[in-house]
């Protein structure tokens, strides 16, 4: 039975979204058909697989895979995507929560709900303080750790792109410190409104741009005092706008885009 999917990206940070409310799947969506779907060479390729889902609580359910195929509970950069499918405005139920995106001159705003910062809502595996812990890996040290739905470490460091992230990467993302994994950024303060960013995202890799990462470092940055309460964040495939409001509720804004739109043979994946 052939699926139709949108292919969609958030600064090149990739999707393919399956709606299921128009089309059912013909089976269940398991971890192996997930990781092939998203595979670079032998499937459609994404970063992350996108499944709407109809919802009694909002205007539609939005479940998110990594490409290892692992269902987690946020991604920022799709929340725009899906917004945009919606039509700008939508409130969209996810495992981290409620979340409502709106159209702005900046593209698609989303409200991401509120920063957690306790070591236990990250999560680590035993009690620390989240603002600067007392770890390192080789010359990344003392990062802070957020959790905005998902895990995330933020180190901060004098040149983002002299880090060698691809290696140091995922040693921090299995390291049993996180029992849940972790999202590794590393950030570069270059002004009060200004941050470069690169990540390493847990279940995917290097991506060109995450949102909820934007959203950690930058809390983390106002959390240490090194930036203001609205600041640009420089990834990869371009700059996202985040805001902490004097409400505690993060705010991210950029653009979303459709790509195309195709279909796939269901028995060619499952
Ligand atoms: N890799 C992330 C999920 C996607 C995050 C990123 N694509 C975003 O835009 O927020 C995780 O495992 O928590």
């Amino acid at each position: 039975m052939r699926v139709d999917f949108t292919k969609m990206h958030g600064l090149g940070n990739d999707f393919v979204v399956l709606d299921t409310r128009a089309q059912p799947l013909p089976g269940p969506l398991s971890r192996q058909i997930a990781a092939a779907l998203a595979h670079r060479h032998t499937g459609i390729g994404c970063d992350q697989l996108i499944v709407l889902e109809p919802s009694d609580i909002a205007d539609f359910a939005m479940r998110i895979f990594n490409a290892d195929g692992g269902e987690v509970e946020a991604c920022g950069n799709a929340t725009r995507a899906v917004g945009l499918l919606a039509g700008g405005a939508a409130r969209i139920a996810t495992a981290a929560g409620i979340l409502e995106t709106q159209a702005s001159a900046g593209g698609i705003s989303v409200d991401m709900g509120e920063p957690r910062f306790d070591w236990d809502a990250i999560p680590l595996a035993y009690a620390m303080d989240t603002l600067s812990m007392p770890v390192g890996w080789e010359n990344l040290e003392n990062p802070a750790a957020v959790n905005v739905g998902n895990p995330h470490a933020v180190f901060f460091v004098p040149d983002c792109d002299a880090v060698d992230l691809e290696r140091l990467g995922p040693l921090i993302e299995h390291d049993p410190l996180f029992p849940a994994r972790v999202n590794v950024n590393v950030a570069t303060v270059t002004d009060r409104r200004h941050i470069r960013l690169r990540v390493w995202e847990r279940g995917v890799g290097l991506t060109l741009a995450c949102g909820t990462g934007a959203c950690a470092t930058a809390i983390a940055a106002m959390r240490r005092k090194l930036v203001e309460r609205e600041v640009e964040v420089a990834l990869p495939g371009g700059t996202l706008t985040i805001s902490w409001g004097a409400d505690n509720r993060i705010t991210m804004t950029g653009p979303a885009t459709t790509s195309f739109r195709g279909s796939f043979e269901w028995a060619d994946y499952a």
